[in-house]
C-alpha cells in the first residue's frame, strides 16, 4: 500500500521534510491532521496557490484530514519570506472580503464536508493577543540571531526588515502551536519558501509543549528562467473566473512551455503517473496532446467539466476556423527545407512577415507568435517536418490577428 508520503513523492511534491523518517512512519500508521496557511493578500487564489491546494487534496484522498487556515491575522503583518519589498497595509475590510472570496474557492477544490476537512482564520486568536503575555510565552523561544540568518529574509536586507514584518515568524509559529493544541495537528505543509516560517512552528511545539511537530515543503512551479509559473504580461493566473476566464486560464496551460508539461502534469492533475509518464515523454509535434490534456484536466479541477469542454472547443475552433476560411494567406515551400529544418525567422522571413530578423527576434520573445497555436518561446525552434498536421500545413500567427499559412510541397 502507498501512502501519502509516497504519492507526493512519486509525484514530485516535495522539497524539503523536517523528520523524513517519522513523517514516512507517521502516515503509514494514522490519519494526519495537518494544515495549510493562506493569507488573502488579494481577491482570489492564483496558480501559484494550486500546487499546494493539489497537495492537501492527495493528502485528503489518503485519508487524512486537512485544515485550511486563511490568514485573516497574518495578512494585518504581510509575510516578507522571499520578497524585496514591504506590503502595502491592507485594510480590515479588504482582508475581510478576500477571506471570504478564499474560503469560497477552497470549499469547491477540498471537501469540507462531515468534517473531512476544517476551515480556520487566525485572526480569531491573533488579534486577541495580548502583547506582554505572547512575548513571554512565545517570544522567549526565537533566538533572533537565529532568524536574522534565515534564509526567507536575506532578500530584504539591502532595503530593510520592518519590526512589524518580522514578526511574521511567529505569528505563524504561533498558528501551528495553536492549532496542535486545538486539533492535534501535527504537520504542516506549504510551498518552499515558507521553510523558515514552518520551522518555527515544530520547533515552538518541540520546545514549549514536548510534543512531535512536522514540517514538509513543496516545490514552487516555476518557468524554465526561474520566475514564478503562473503569471502572464498581464498579471497573475487567478483561479476566480472572473478575474482569469476558464478560457484564458485553459490557454495559459495549453501554451506552457515543452519542458514543463510533464511537470504540471504530475503536480497539476490528478491523472495516474503511467499516464503523466506516458504523455510527458512525446516529443515534436506531439507534446502538444500532452498540453491539451494538460489544460483540460487543471481546467476541469477548477472550473468543472463543462468549462473546461467549452474552454477546448472555443480552443480548437479558433485555430480551426482561421485555418479553414479560405482567405488565409499561404506560402507554398518545398517539403526538403523541413526534412532539413527550418529555423522559425527564416521561415517568417519566406513567407515575408518580417522586416528584419530583429523584429522577429523582438515578437517572439514578447510571446507574439505561435506556431499551430503554440507560443513560440525561442528565437531558434526549429520547424521540421514533424510540424504539419495532415494536410501539409502549419498555421504561423503573428501578434493578434496576423495569420499565415505554411503548406508543404512535393515538387
Ligand atoms: N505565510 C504563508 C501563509 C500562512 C499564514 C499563516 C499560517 O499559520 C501559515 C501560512 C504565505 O505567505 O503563503
Amino acid at each position: 500500500m502507498s501512502t501519502a508520503f509516497d504519492v507526493l513523492m512519486e509525484r514530485g511534491f516535495i522539497e524539503q521534510t523536517t523528520h523524513e523518517n517519522e513523517i514516512k512512519e507517521m502516515f503509514e500508521k494514522e490519519q494526519v491532521t495537518f494544515y495549510i496557511g493562506f493569507d488573502p493578500t488579494a481577491e482570489s487564489l492564483t496558480a501559484g496557490h494550486f500546487v499546494t491546494v493539489m497537495a492537501m487534496a492527495h493528502m485528503q484522498q489518503a485519508g487524512h484530514r486537512p485544515i485550511a487556515l486563511i490568514g485573516g491575522g497574518t495578512t494585518m503583518i504581510g509575510d516578507p519570506s522571499g520578497k524585496s519589498d514591504m506590503r502595502k497595509m491592507m485594510t480590515t475590510e479588504q482582508i475581510n472580503a478576500n477571506a471570504e472570496n478564499f474560503k469560497k474557492q477552497l470549499s469547491k477544490l477540498i471537501d469540507f464536508s462531515d468534517g473531512k476537512a476544517i476551515m480556520v482564520n487566525n485572526a480569531d486568536w491573533l488579534l486577541n493577543i495580548n502583547y506582554i503575555e505572547f512575548l513571554r510565552e512565545v517570544g522567549v523561544h526565537f533566538s533572533v540571531n537565529r532568524m536574522l540568518s534565515a534564509e526567507c529574509y536575506k532578500s530584504r536586507y539591502e532595503k530593510g526588515l520592518t519590526f512589524l514584518e518580522f514578526n511574521y515568524m511567529l505569528m505563524q509559529s504561533y498558528d501551528f502551536l495553536e492549532l496542535n493544541k486545538k486539533h492535534n495537528c501535527v504537520l504542516q505543509l506549504g510551498g518552499n519558501d515558507q521553510w523558515s516560517n514552518i520551522l518555527g512552528g515544530v520547533e515552538l511545539i518541540r520546545r514549549k509543549e514536548n510534543k512531535p511537530a512536522f514540517g514538509m515543503t513543496f516545490k514552487l512551479l516555476t518557468t524554465s528562467e526561474g520566475k514564478k509559473m503562473g503569471k502572464t504580461e498581464k498579471g497573475a493566473v487567478w483561479l476566480d473566473p472572473n478575474k482569469t476566464s476558464p478560457y484564458d486560464f485553459y490557454q495559459y496551460w495549453r501554451n506552457i512551455e515543452d519542458v514543463k508539461v510533464k511537470e504540471c502534469l504530475s503536480l497539476l492533475t490528478f491523472l495516474p503517473m503511467e499516464e503523466v509518464n506516458r504523455l510527458g515523454a512525446l516529443e515534436g509535434a506531439k507534446i502538444n496532446q500532452a498540453k491539451e490534456v494538460l489544460a483540460y484536466e487543471v481546467t476541469k479541477i477548477v472550473h468543472g467539466e463543462q468549462e473546461a469542454q467549452k474552454a477546448e472547443t472555443a480552443a480548437k475552433s479558433l485555430f480551426m476556423g482561421g485555418a479553414k476560411s479560405g482567405s488565409i494567406p499561404t506560402t507554398e515551400l518545398d517539403q526538403s527545407i523541413f526534412e532539413e529544418g527550418i529555423d522559425i525567422i527564416s521561415l517568417m522571413d519566406k513567407a515575408n512577415l518580417i522586416q528584419s530578423r530583429s523584429e522577429a527576434r523582438r515578437l517572439i520573445l514578447q510571446g507574439g507568435v505561435s506556431v499551430n497555436d503554440n507560443k513560440v518561446n525561442d528565437v531558434n525552434v526549429t520547424i521540421t517536418l514533424s510540424d504539419f498536421k495532415d494536410d501539409d500545413t502549419i498555421m504561423i500567427k503573428k501578434g493578434k490577428k496576423v495569420y499565415h499559412q505554411i503548406k508543404c510541397v512535393n515538387q
